[in-house]
């Protein structure tokens, strides 16, 4: 076992390193493993700052906060024109296309500069389509008004042409990896919700050499208050609004989405015993088995009914320690994307939660755009976690015999 002097500014020149293998996450922040030529069995950790990636956040909130903005413009004045279905049959609103631009744009511009990489949902090949001229015009109008809102520090001219739409929208278009740093961005996460009037998520983090090392989560309709306890959130009248932001060994943070009232530190529930927990899942039957979700939860004891919201929303409300676990098992064909999980997943895991596949491995999301994953997503506290993973295993086992008679 290679001794290991922690945290441990490396003092040699780099060039004495035999190699600077992959980054690990620790309290002090991201480090990178040094071996030294000499000696290859002695490592040395260099933390590489515990403020690493201040100033990505700062523009991540920002840009998120703005394109919520723009959302809830849109879907207080939703009209039925404005939904128009893309090939993949997905709704797809003019706040989906306007919230991406909005996020590029305000990246790019806060963050001169390094060169500026985006994996996001959408893209405007529909928006060049002859006959969407008119809906073009809107989307722009919709984001020169929201960009105008904001005194943003480079000041951006809130003149955007049609063409400075499109070439915002297609700034999403990398395919991420396992190199460099991509920002990845699901403009609209829950657009069924959207459009229900329900639950939402502006979500975009940041990836380093695969790795997330930042995360927001801009959830207009969530409501600031604990939504434990209630079948899905959108009966509440409480002041709703919440932003939800996480960086790398440095915790998870809630503030309300419209005001600078100071951010509060979050934690995920500390429950231990099953028949407390409550767990969270998809509103939405098509995203998600509801019935292997509620097989698991009998088997492990969960006494409480399922927490059904829209979008990634569900990975706030668990850190902040709303629900106990959230159970995700898309139908068999669905390939999961990345932008619908960096996010929430370093939100929750920074607020102390554990996120895995349903065979217990970690989110893997390096791969490009796509997470390949084993059958599931699973959510749950250190505690509940072993339980957890023994109930999906028994479950799933289960539910194949079945199949197989
Ligand atoms: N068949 C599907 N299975 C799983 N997730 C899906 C499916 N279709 C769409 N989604 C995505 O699930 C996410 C919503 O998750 P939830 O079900 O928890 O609200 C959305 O990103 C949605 O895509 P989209 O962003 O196009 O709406
Ligand atoms: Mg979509
Ligand atoms: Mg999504
Ligand atoms: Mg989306």
């Amino acid at each position: 076992m290679s001794s290991i002097n922690c945290f441990r500014t490396a003092k040699a020149p780099l060039q004495t390193f035999a190699s600077v293998s992959r980054f690990r996450y620790s309290p002090n922040g991201l480090v990178s493993v040094l071996r030294r030529k000499s000696s290859p069995s002695f490592v040395t950790l260099r933390v590489v700052s515990s403020m690493a990636y201040e100033k990505e956040l700062d523009a991540a909130k920002k840009a998120a906060s703005l394109a919520a903005r723009l959302c809830q413009k849109v879907q207080k004045a939703l009209l039925q024109s404005d939904v128009q279905s893309k090939s993949d049959k997905s709704p797809v609103t003019v706040a989906d296309y306007g919230s991406q631009a909005v996020v590029s744009i305000v990246l790019e511009r806060e963050l001169t500069s390094e060169p500026f990489s985006l994996v996001a949902e959408e893209d405007s090949a529909d928006l060049r389509k002859d006959g969407s001229e008119d809906l073009l015009e809107r989307i722009t109008k919709l984001v020169n008004d929201t960009l105008a809102t904001e005194d943003l520090t480079k000041a951006i001219d809130s003149t955007l042409t049609t063409d400075d739409l499109l070439r915002a929208i297609d700034c999403g278009t990398s395919e991420g990896g396992p190199n460099g740093r991509h920002w990845v961005l699901d403009p609209i996460d829950g657009t069924k919700g959207f459009l229900r009037g329900d639950q939402y998520a502006v979500a975009l983090g940041l990836l380093e050499k695969g790795k997330v090392v930042l995360g927001v989560l801009a959830c207009p309709n969530l409501p600031l208050a604990s939504i434990a306890g209630t079948k899905n959130s959108s009966s509440s009248s409480e002041e709703t609004g919440c932003l939800f932001y996480a960086r790398i060994g440095s915790g998870t943070y809630m503030q309300p989405l419209d005001s600078k009232s100071k951010p509060v530190k979050v934690n995920v529930s500390s429950v231990e015993n099953p028949e407390e927990a409550s767990f969270f899942e998809s509103f939405e039957g098509a995203h998600s088995l509801h019935d292997l979700s509620s097989s698991i939860a009998n088997k492990l004891g969960v006494k409480a009914p399922p927490v059904r919201i829209d979008s990634q929303a569900k990975y706030g409300a668990l850190s902040r320690g709303d629900g106990a676990i959230y159970l995700r098992f898309p139908h068999k064909g669905y390939r999961e994307k990345i932008w619908d999980h960096v996010a929430g997943a370093i939100v929750v895991t920074e607020a102390g939660g554990i996120v895995t596949d349903a065979g217990g491995k970690p989110l893997d999301f390096s791969k490009g755009k796509y997470l390949d994953l084993d059958t599931g997503i699973i959510v749950a506290n250190e505690k509940l976690m072993p339980l957890l993973l023994k109930a999906v295993r028994d479950s799933i086992a289960e539910q194949e015999k079945a199949s197989s008679l």
